[in-house]
């Protein structure tokens, strides 16, 4: 299942985005904002980081304003790799370095044309893994130890 979200920051972006993963053929679910009145992200940033780290849904993408809010809500969840991406560069980075399972968008920040082509590359990209899913055991060891109360 792939899921997306946002705040009223993140609303206009999010349609543009859900446009775009529908003309490639994949089957999103919206898990609000559905209008524009003020609301506060992490509501909607926990709904994906939760089935996200559940492993209810394989993706997601979150947008708000800056992205910032977004992407502190999903990576409290464990199992969750949420990267806040800007340009093209840290778009295909986030996959091929971070196997970022969550996107974040700043809505705020984005034309929808680039939110689209830095999506598009996201999707696209193909993890490295190597020396790069060292690094990922690391994280996936920091949340153990967290939880176990080692850290
Ligand atoms: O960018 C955000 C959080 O990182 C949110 O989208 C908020 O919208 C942002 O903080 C601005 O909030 P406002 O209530 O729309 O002024």
């Amino acid at each position: 299942m792939f899921l997306i979200a946002s705040d009223h920051g993140g609303l206009e972006l999010k349609e543009c985005i859900k446009t775009y993963l529908k003309e490639r053929g994949i089957d999103v679910r919206d898990l609000g904002t559905d209008n524009g009145d003020s609301v506060d992200y992490p509501d909607f940033g926990e709904r994906v980081g939760r089935a996200v780290s559940a492993g209810e849904a394989e993706k997601g993408i979150l947008i708000c304003g800056t992205g910032i809010g977004m992407s502190m809500v999903a990576n409290k969840f464990p199992g969750v790799r949420a990267a806040l991406i800007w340009d093209e560069f840290t778009a295909r980075m986030s996959k091929e370095h971070n196997n970022a399972n969550i996107l974040v968008l700043g809505g705020r920040m984005l034309s929808g044309d680039k939110a689209r082509t830095m999506v598009g590359i996201w999707l696209d990209a193909v993890f490295e893994g190597g020396r790069h899913q060292k690094r990922l055991d690391k994280i996936a060891q920091i949340e153990d130890d967290i939880r176990a109360g080692r850290l």
